[in-house]
């Protein structure tokens, strides 16, 4: 499967991300997942199946994933190919607001110690109700 790299949008550990629109219109993020060999495909699926039905307003929807059999492509030891498809943020990533690296960003006006605050505020409660659910995030780190 192939993505056109005029929809890629980012990178991240796991994978590369590329904007998409699904058949119903609605525009998602599909993320490659680049190094998924610690677990077969069963697994990764049962744990998609439990995330997706996590909902919670400051946690970005997983709408569902996909694994692709692809014996000429292999991405990892089992020949799959495996994508996680969220509903699309268009307004950037947060790191990018916090800290205005770019040329671009600085342009932006930076975010006030109150925006600041609700943001994290507003994280601690999605992690709050991860954690009521029992879920190990594993990904969160403070700089
Ligand atoms: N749902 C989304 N909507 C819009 N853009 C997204 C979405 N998910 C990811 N992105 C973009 O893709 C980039 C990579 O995202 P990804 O979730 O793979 O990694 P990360 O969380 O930024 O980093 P890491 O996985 O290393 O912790 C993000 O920085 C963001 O720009």
């Amino acid at each position: 499967m192939q993505f056109s790299t005029k929809n890629f949008i980012g990178k991240g550990g796991f994978g590369l991300v590329f904007n998409g629109v699904l058949s119903d219109g609605s525009v998602v993020a599909v993320k490659r997942i680049l190094e998924s060999n610690f677990q077969g495909d069963v697994e990764f699926c049962n744990e998609v199946e439990i995330i997706s039905n996590l909902k919670h307003r400051n946690l970005v929807p997983l709408r569902g994933c996909c694994v692709v059999d692809d014996d000429d492509e292999k991405f990892n030891d089992r020949g799959s190919q495996r994508f996680l498809v969220y509903d699309y943020m268009p307004n950037g990533n947060l790191e990018d607001h916090l800290f205005l690296v770019s040329e671009q960003q600085k342009l932006k006006k930076s975010l006030t110690w109150p925006q600041r605050k609700s943001i994290i505020l507003d994280m601690a409660k999605g992690l709050a109700y991860l954690s009521c659910d029992a879920c190990v995030h594993g990904d969160v780190f403070i700089v």
